[in-house]
């Protein structure tokens, strides 16, 4: 059937281009490929050129009536580093090594890498094969695989786009500070002087904690100071958003190269820092510090609770963004292995942007221990412990043993310096990158160019990221609205615009309070809702051994038969758990957040106002509403039709047997010319 023909490029087999010759959009078990040349007068795939390599490019993009077929990725590469790019973003450089740090460091580490295995590969592998079989965006698939629970495609895509709104404001506080790199001294070096005096805020706290609240936040004491804006950074959001904007629509060719680059930077600059931070004194102690093993912490509920939702974020589950990229797969693409290597890609890089963080970390604590123990020397006989002449000869352990002996004896203040307590501070969060981060760089020579380095790569981190998540966003609404398909970019530029203006909430001078609560409440709670449903969908309503078969169909190989267990209990049961153990975390601790107080010059932990409750509630009800809403539309459709097949069986097979799929088949093979989305991002 030639309207149902889709263009596919293999990557598989360099330098041949196969048709999947569908009945409807799904491909029967064993796909028809002809190995034929592509026929020039197609109507639906246009023109494509051979490049070089064999992959083949779409230039189909003039005949805007005309929506082209879903083409593929170029390469598997650049598939490849796009999923990375998604997965590995600025929770793999703040949250992680912060969340390993507080929980037990290398015993950290072992229950993240259980949890991955157990419950983040598995359930990763689920989105990866139900888009590349169904080839739509989250809403289409979940649509497919249980009509009821329809509402999962759209609560996906709200979370997503919650998170995109604030992902892209830390973004746009990047760019201020990258901006802001370019000078010696660097803004947050020292503290500015008011006429002859040294600013007190300043004074009081550090000249980086300084520039990061007052100079670029210009922050309000709580949340409840709202309506006045910070024209600074809605200028960088601004430039932030129009970034995204034209990395995602810049055709196909233009986009490639930016994600090439967003993927692959990160990397080299994380490298740039290892080496680096590895030569600076200190480096070692943070290092042992943050990854000596306190096994103890197993036994908590809270550490379990707080690795699994760190998994769940770090690989972007329920996102829909990982169902959307790999929905622009061949279906013979081996998923299962992606599987692994994005998410084992993805934790090396937490490993490694923990070892950078705490070694730059590291070597800030002993610098201030430093400071602090020179600043109290007494006397050489009172204090064998170092010579002062030479830094380097001082331990900072020594010294602490030392005080704990003897410190109370000796007249004096002496304060017990602690490594431990230096390296507490402020590694959370946006106070890891803005604050603590920022004020070892400027310890180093060359200043500048080191912090230019760091909020670069933090941009691009980022950057790759916001892609995915718009795609999770705009690729599932195209291939659900014909409408929109057609205006491919008008719908992405009007999107950025949403985003923007909508995201000027955050760049109140309250924002930040903001994005920690959307960071806190809209990325956690409601993601394991829709991952749950996720699950079950599959596992329970369409049946895990279906799946399976489905993914046999594609792959030519069936998946070992553990992941039907693992997705009909183990995952589930885990997420149920997870969900418990996040709704009892949030009745015994009162929701609060950390506002900097101006008069104290310090952070304080104030409670929600009634109507910031309201707000958060909303956006856990409004990301979850489309599920209840979706099942109620179905039931009443149900009930208005007359029986048929499909809603008897309230389900449908990928893989088509004839008989099965008439109807369900002829709408999502309409749908699936219609979804525009032959080059990516053209
Ligand atoms: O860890 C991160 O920063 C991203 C956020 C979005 C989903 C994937 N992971
Ligand atoms: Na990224």
């Amino acid at each position: 059937s030639v309207k149902n023909t889709e263009l596919t490029t293999d990557y598989s087999k360099n330098g041949s281009i196969e048709f999947f010759s569908v009945s409807g959009a799904i491909p029967s078990k064993e796909p028809v490929m002809e190995k034929q040349p592509l026929p020039t007068d197609n109507d639906r795939t246009g023109t494509t050129d051979m490049e070089p390599n064999g992959y083949a490019v779409e230039e189909n993009q003039q005949d805007s009536s005309e929506p082209p077929a879903r083409a593929g990725w170029n390469s598997k590469l650049e598939y490849f580093l796009a999923q990375v790019g998604f997965s590995v973003g600025l929770g793999n450089v703040w949250r992680f090594p912060y969340l390993c740090h507080q929980n037990g460091g290398g015993a950290f580490l072992l229950l993240y890498v259980l949890l991955m295995l157990v419950v983040g590969i598995p359930l990763f592998f689920l989105e990866l094969a139900a888009g590349q079989a169904i080839r739509q965006g989250s809403i289409g698939v979940w649509k497919y695989i249980s009509p009821r629970l329809a509402g999962i495609g759209y609560s996906s895509c709200v979370v997503c786009f919650f998170v995109a709104l604030y992902y892209n404001v830390i973004l746009a506080w990047s760019l201020f500070y990258l901006g802001n790199s370019f000078q010696q001294p660097l803004p947050w070096e020292e503290c500015p002087q008011e006429g002859n005096v040294t600013v007190k805020e300043c004074e009081k706290s550090s000249p980086t904690s300084y520039f990061w609240y007052r100079e670029a936040l210009d922050i309000t004491d709580s949340i409840d100071e709202t309506g006045s804006f910070n024209p600074y950074i809605v200028c960088c959001l601004l430039a932030a958003w129009t970034i995204v904007c034209l990395g995602m629509f810049k055709g196909i060719k233009s986009s490639v190269k930016v994600m090439y680059f967003s993927s692959i930077f990160p990397y080299i600059v994380l490298f740039c820092f290892l080496i680096r931070g590895l030569m600076l004194d200190g480096a070692m102690e943070g290092i042992t510090y943050m990854f000596y093993p306190k096994l103890e912490i197993w036994k908590d509920i809270q550490v379990w609770r707080q690795a699994a939702t760190q998994v769940f974020f770090a690989l972007g589950l329920g996102f829909g963004s990982i169902i959307a990229y790999s929905s622009y797969n061949p279906k013979n693409n081996n998923c299962h292995r992606d599987a692994y290597t994005v998410s084992f890609i993805n934790f090396l890089t937490s490993v490694l942007a923990t070892l950078v963080v705490f070694a730059v970390l590291g070597f800030r604590a002993k610098n201030k221990v430093m400071e602090c123990i020179v600043s109290g020397y007494v006397e050489k006989s009172l204090m064998p412990v170092f010579n002062i002449s030479d830094p380097k000869s001082v331990n900072t352990q020594h010294y602490s043993s030392w005080f704990q002996q003897h410190g109370s004896k000796i007249p004096g203040n002496l304060t017990a310096c602690s490594l431990e307590t230096e390296m507490q501070k402020g590694v959370e969060g946006t106070g890891l990158a803005f604050i603590a981060f920022t004020e070892a760089m400027t310890l180093l020579p060359g200043s500048p160019f080191w912090s230019a380095l760091f909020f670069l790569m933090l941009l691009n981190l980022g950057l790759s990221t916001m892609f995915g998540t718009m795609e999770g966003i705009l690729a599932p609404l195209k291939d659900r609205f014909k409408t929109l398909a057609n205006n491919k970019t008008k719908l992405t530029v009007f999107s950025c615009i949403i985003g923007f203006v909508i995201g000027l909430l955050f760049t109140q001078r309250c924002g930040n309070y903001f994005v920690t609560m959307f960071d806190d409440y809209s990325a956690t709670l409601p993601l394991i809702i829709v991952v749950v449903f996720e699950t079950f969908s599959v596992s329970w309503l369409y049946g895990a051994d279906r799946f399976l078969d489905d993914i046999q169909g594609m792959l030519g190989w069936r998946p070992h038969v553990i992941y039907k267990y693992l997705w009909k209990y183990i995952c589930l049961l885990a997420m149920l758990g997870l969900l418990l153990a996040t709704i009892i975390r949030m009745g015994i601790k009162p929701p609060t957040y950390k506002a900097w107080n101006q008069e104290k010059a310090s952070e304080e932990d104030l409670e929600y106002p009634g109507w910031a409750l309201a707000v958060l509630a909303l956006l856990i009800i409004f990301a979850m509403m489309p599920v209840p809403l979706g099942f109620i539309h179905t039931v009443l459709q149900d009930r208005t039709k007359p029986p048929t097949r499909d809603a008897e069986n309230g389900q449908y097979s990928i893989v088509s047997t004839d008989d099965k799929c008439e109807t369900p088949l002829t709408e999502l093979s309409e749908l699936d010319q219609m979804n525009g989305t032959a080059a990516l991002f053209s």
